[in-house]
Order: structure tokens, then C-alpha cells, then sequence
């Protein structure tokens, strides 16, 4: 087997007729079977908007922090939006009892004690949260409008733009797994309940990383149903390996690319028929995105991450067609609040 992430056409899924939607279909669900991610070219999204989003991520976190912190993180995990600094949000890979949706991780009162410990070794990144204008429960922090004009206006695009992108990708799933091409997008409706993350990596000491003294983002998996990925080309990502556990093989950046991978939510939802695969930021591979003189600093990275996931009170009850007698369900339904809260509440104090 590659160890290669599948790289997969998704114009033979826009644009074929149901006989080739169905093939591309079970290309897809087979890929996200076995590596739990998968590259998607000639999708929805132009370059253009991809390269215009990732200069107004540089533009937001170019600016100083007193400017970035006037849109800033409200304290707590309850809402996840605004700017949080390098070192506010710990990702980790601690489980509890429920399962849950974005990216990140979860709790109960044992657990507690190890996210403290993993908050020894802090994530050298810092991020930008945002959701959907019409989510009251998780209202949008936006900078000051003169900070950089238009911000607003920009992300709010994008966002709907990758929700509608996610729809498609919610029936070729349906479809690959056997459903309804729609029946998935009964339950996520129009993606209101998504957000969209831009995050920056800054500059580091390669050393720091090396002797494991900080982390850019440690091995985890995301809460989402899936998770659409744009990463700039310094590189760096890496999956556990498909057929070895514990190694992890580099993701290298593919340009416009969309990484998919599939997330907690998504593979409960399926009985883990669909896999939800560990992944992690560290050294990139490439000898000149590594070192600058003498100093061996990385490079910094950027990348924009959109998690992608249902309504608070829809019930996640594991699909039909992944049940059967031989297949039992594993997971009791959970309504998506329930999941999330269990998963939120370890990646912020
Ligand atoms: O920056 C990346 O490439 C990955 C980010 C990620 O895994 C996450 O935010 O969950
Ligand atoms: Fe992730």
C-alpha cells in the first residue's frame, strides 16, 4: 500500500452522471477507509479565493498583538471564536466517555490532571475562529473594522463558500456508504453550525521542536464530521500511517489542494466504517523550509482549517447502512451538543 494520501478528481463528482458520481463515490469512501484522508483537486473552490484567504490570514496575523487581541478568544471553552495567542489553546488526544465535533478533545474530572500535564509542552501556533453570521450561540469576535478592511465581508464569503463545497462532499460520503445521495444533508442542513480557522505556526528554533520542548500541534483527531484542510507549502503535517501505528508519515502540501479527512463525529456516526485518523504538525521535511543560517529556525506555516459538522440538536445515531447483524451499532445516539461539550472543554482553561 502508498503511503501516499489518495489524490482524487472531485470534478468526476460535480460534474458526471449518477453511473460516475456513484464510482468516484466509492473511490472516495474507500480512500477515507483506509487513510482517513484524502486530497481533493479541481474541486469548488478557486485558487483565487484560496490564495486571497490565505494573504488576509497573513495580513491578520501580521499585525501586532495588542491588535490581534482586540478581537480575542472569549475566556473559557463554551464559544470558540476570535483570536487565540500562542499558547492559550492546548490540543491533546485525552479522550472521556462521550464523543464529540470540531477539532480537539475531551473531558471528565480524571482527565483534567492530564491536560495539565500536556500544557507543560505549549502548541507554538496561534489562531482565528470563525462561524456562521446567523450563530447566535457562538457569535462571531471580529477585529476592529480599520484594522483590515473588508476582513469581515471576506471570511464571511469563504465560510459559505466551503459550506457549500461540504454539501457536496456530504452526498459523494451518502452515496459511497450506501445512503440516499441526501441523506446525510438532512441532518447537517446548511452548515450553520461549521467554522472556519485560520491559523499561523510562527517562526521556531528548530531545536524547541527537535527536543520536544514545544509542539506546533501534537497527535490528535479531529471532533468534526470532516475536516477541509488548505495548507500553505512549508509542509509539515503527518498522518499515522495506515498500516503501522504510532508512525506517522509527512502529508506533502499539494498547491489548492483541499485535504479532507474524516473526523470523531463522522466515524461514530458510521460505526467506524469511515476512519477518523491521528494527525500532527511538527519539523517540515524540507531542508530550506527548516533553516535560516546558523540559527535553524523553521520557517512559520500557515494553513486554514474548516470543520465541518451538524446542528447542536441533531441526534447522532449510527447510519443504517453501516449496521447490521454483524455489524452492531457501537455507539449509543448522542445529540451533537452533548458530544461537543465533552470534547471542548480539554482544549481551553
Ligand atoms: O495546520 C494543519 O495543517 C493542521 C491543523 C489541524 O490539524 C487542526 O487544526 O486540527
Ligand atoms: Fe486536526
Amino acid at each position: 500500500m502508498s503511503a501516499q494520501v489518495p489524490i482524487i478528481d472531485f470534478s468526476r463528482f460535480t460534474t458526471g452522471d449518477a453511473a460516475a458520481r456513484q464510482e468516484v463515490a466509492k473511490e472516495i469512501v474507500n480512500a477515507f477507509r483506509t487513510y482517513g484522508f484524502v486530497h481533493f483537486i479541481n474541486h469548488p473552490v478557486t485558487p483565487s479565493a484560496i490564495s486571497l484567504t490565505f494573504r488576509q490570514s497573513k495580513l491578520f496575523f501580521d499585525l501586532p498583538i495588542s491588535s490581534k487581541s482586540k478581537a480575542p478568544h472569549p475566556p473559557g471553552f463554551t464559544v470558540h471564536r476570535g483570536y487565540s495567542h500562542p499558547g492559550l489553546e492546548k490540543i491533546s488526544n485525552l479522550t472521556a466517555s462521550t464523543n464529540g465535533s470540531t477539532n480537539g478533545t475531551a473531558t471528565n474530572g480524571t482527565d483534567k490532571a492530564a491536560v495539565e500535564l500536556a500544557r507543560q509542552v505549549p502548541d507554538i501556533k496561534e489562531s482565528y475562529d470563525i462561524g456562521s453570521e446567523h450563530n447566535t450561540e457562538q457569535p462571531n469576535v471580529w477585529p476592529p473594522p480599520n484594522l483590515i478592511p473588508g476582513f469581515r465581508g471576506f471570511m464571511t464569503g469563504f465560510y459559505w463558500t466551503l459550506a457549500e463545497f461540504a454539501r457536496e462532499i456530504l452526498r459523494a460520503l451518502a452515496l459511497g456508504i450506501g445512503l440516499d445521495e441526501e441523506h446525510l444533508l438532512k441532518i447537517y442542513e446548511n452548515g450553520e453550525y461549521n467554522q472556519l480557522r485560520l491559523l499561523h505556526y510562527p517562526e521556531v528554533d528548530a531545536r524547541i521542536l527537535e527536543e520536544g520542548r514545544a509542539v506546533r500541534i501534537p497527535a490528535h483527531c479531529d471532533w468534526s464530521a470532516f475536516t477541509m484542510l488548505f495548507q500553505d507549502d512549508c509542509g509539515g503535517l503527518e498522518i499515522e500511517s495506515p498500516t503501522t501505528p504510532g508512525k506517522f508519515i509527512a502529508v506533502e502540501p499539494i498547491e489548492h489542494a483541499c485535504l479532507v479527512n474524516i473526523g470523531d463525529l463522522m466515524a461514530r456516526w458510521s460505526n467506524d466504517f469511515l476512519k477518523s485518523t491521528c494527525h500532527r504538525v511538527g519539523m517540515p521535511p524540507l531542508l530550506q523550509n527548516r533553516c535560516a543560517g546558523d540559527k535553524r529556525t523553521t520557517r512559520s506555516r500557515y494553513s486554514i482549517g474548516y470543520f465541518v459538522t451538524t446542528p447542536p440538536d441533531a441526534v447522532i445515531e449510527c447510519l443504517p447502512s453501516c449496521v447490521d447483524e454483524s455489524r452492531p451499532a457501537k455507539y449509543a445516539p448522542v445529540t451533537q451538543r452533548e458530544y461537543n461539550i465533552s470534547k471542548a472543554s480539554m482544549s481551553y482553561n
